[in-house]
């Protein structure tokens, strides 16, 4: 159950269900003590400290006044600033600041100066967030980590919508909490995990507030995980009596004139994830030999047969016509086809190999930054990060096919009900060139050894981020992570799962 993401819309209904099961105030009950638990945690030795608490005008300010009672009736000072709206507060709010009141906790006006504080608690605006923190509510947000211990978001953070990650606003003054923990309540949401969410949620904690399953809608979205591609990490144990044709042919097609490294890494990754043989189909001539990995075998791409081999469209193909040609070529193959970089900016701008990509019955995974699903969209990319779940959704349905919408909170999203996941791995390592091109070295590996387009972009996707992981972890990174270093801990981990994953 730890991986279902819902949306607001979904969170609402939840609620609402068990609200009338449950009666009034009985949940934000629950959430108070939750938080003040999770509270209890992360100040440990600090409990003579006190604790910041801001409650804006809505019911999550009501679960931060019923965590600050329950704060101070654990013997902890707690400093409440309370904002009311204009209109007056839900009962379940008024009777949570009635408990406050009571309970002994201290109500201020304004953030303390120079004060040494154990915890700060932001209860401001939760999912009913409905417009852009302003005047001031946004200087708040601003100030809330500039204390200098951790700050615990109670349900999301002030300012970030939930759905979709990005920071509620249109301009560049759009501001939200910056928490290092976030309690979430009832069900894990989206837009912890992707876009601006995983710096400003930090470490998401989940509390059902003992909601009953059935009370629980369909899931939005999952976070990706191993279990989610499991199947086919149990199939891949090797067998002994097999040999380099037992496990697929990879082909990267691209490679023009000056752009020699994308195809390359492309390759050695998807050597080093597993394919039988790996080819380059080059289409500058030059390219003739990697003395990395000399495994790797080169070929002019113009003449190459494909079928029956895995390709890997658009590490730095360019966009001269004859890569528009090779790209037609591979698009109404039968090959199983992963398409990147360039191959998507052709796609972007020409209808008739997008018909083309709607007629394949082939796997088919296409791997978008921000900026290539832009183009895919006819739109702009910051419409895209505006909504990334919605984005990807969209792609998925356009062309029929596998979409890794790339980014922090990477996107991978199937055409078919809830087939949505955020990935949870990787960091900002990963940003820096030819990154993007491993992975989609590593997806096309994952294809030509029978995996689905499902679970290699799944499997490539969680595997690629847990590679930075651990090398960030080494010491190899974020800040000078490359992108060839990433192969070596690739192969690692995905042995690793291949081993844990099957049963003898
Ligand atoms: N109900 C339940 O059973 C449970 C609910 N729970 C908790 O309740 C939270 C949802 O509560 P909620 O619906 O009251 O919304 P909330 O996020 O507090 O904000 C709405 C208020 O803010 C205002 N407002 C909005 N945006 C604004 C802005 N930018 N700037 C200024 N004002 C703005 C808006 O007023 P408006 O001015 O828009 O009319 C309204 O007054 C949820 O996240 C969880 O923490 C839990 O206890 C579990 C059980
Ligand atoms: N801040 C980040 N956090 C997590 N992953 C990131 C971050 N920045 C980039 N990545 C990942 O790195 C890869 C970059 O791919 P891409 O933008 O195509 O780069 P390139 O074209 O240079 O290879 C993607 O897998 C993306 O998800
Ligand atoms: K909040």
């Amino acid at each position: 159950m730890d991986n279902l993401l819902y949306s607001v819309e979904s969170i609402r209904a939840i609620e609402h269900a068990a609200a009338a099961a449950l009666g009034e105030g009985v949940l934000m009950q629950r959430a108070g003590q939750a938080a003040a638990r999770f509270a209890l945690d992360l100040l440990g030795e600090h409990r003579k400290l006190p604790v910041l608490l801001v409650a804006g005008p809505g019911n999550n300010g009501g679960d931060a006044l019923e965590t600050a009672a329950n704060l101070r009736e654990a013997g902890v000072e707690a400093l409440v600033l309370y904002l009311p709206g204009e209109a007056a507060p839900s009962a379940e709010t008024a009777r949570a600041l009635a408990r406050a009141q009571a309970s002994g906790v201290r109500f201020i006006d304004a953030l303390p100066d120079h004060a040494q504080l154990g915890l700060v608690v932001d209860g401001l605006f939760g999912i009913g967030l409905a417009r852009q923190l302003q005047g001031r509510h946004a200087e708040l947000a601003l100030r809330l980590d500039t204390f200098g211990c951790p700050v615990l978001a109670l349900d999301v953070p002030s300012g970030l919508d939930a759905d979709t990650g990005a920071v509620v606003g249109v301009n560049d003054d759009r501001v939200a909490v910056s928490a290092t923990h976030t309690i979430t309540f009832i069900g894990d949401k989206p837009g912890l995990h992707t876009c601006d969410g995983r710096d400003h949620a930090g470490i998401v904690r989940v509390d059902d507030l003992g909601i009953e399953r059935h009370h629980f809608v369909a899931p939005d979205a999952r976070l990706n995980a191993v279990d989610m591609f499991a199947s086919d990490l149990a199939l891949a144990r090797r067998p002994q009596n097999t040999h380099k044709g037992s496990f697929g042919d990879v082909v990267i097609v691209g490679g023009a004139h000056g752009m020699a490294g994308a195809p390359v890494l492309a390759a050695r990754a998807a050597l080093l994830a597993g394919a039988g043989r790996v080819f380059v189909a080059a289409l500058d001539p030059g390219l003739a030999y990697d003395s990395v990995h000399p495994e790797l075998m080169f070929r002019d791409a113009v003449s190459f047969d494909f079928s029956g081999r895995t390709v890997v469209a658009g590490p730095g193909m360019g966009d001269a016509p004859a890569a528009r040609r090779l790209l037609f070529k591979v698009i109404d193959s039968d090959s199983p086809l992963v398409l990147d970089a360039d191959a998507l900016n052709q796609l972007a701008g020409d209808a008739d190999l997008q018909g083309k990509l709607a007629q394949r019955k082939a796997p088919t995974v296409l791997t978008p930054h921000p900026l290539e699903a832009a183009r895919l969209l006819g739109v702009t990319s910051a419409v895209v990060q505006a909504d990334r779940v919605e984005a990807a959704r969209e792609l998925a349905g356009r062309f029929d096919a596998t979409i890794v919408l790339k980014g922090s909170g990477t996107v991978i999203a199937e055409n078919e009900a809830n087939g949505v996941a955020i990935n949870t791995t990787g960091n900002p390592g990963l940003a820096t060139a030819g990154t993007g091109d491993v992975l989609s070295g590593v997806c096309g590996a994952l294809l030509t050894q029978g995996w689905s387009a499902g679970t290699a972009a799944l499997g490539a996707v969680w595997m690629h981020g847990a590679a930075a992981d651990a090398l960030v972890e080494q010491g190899i990174g974020p800040i000078g992570l490359t992108a060839g270093e990433l192969p070596g801990a690739i192969r690692s981990i995905l042995n690793r799962l291949v081993r844990e994953a099957t049963v003898r």
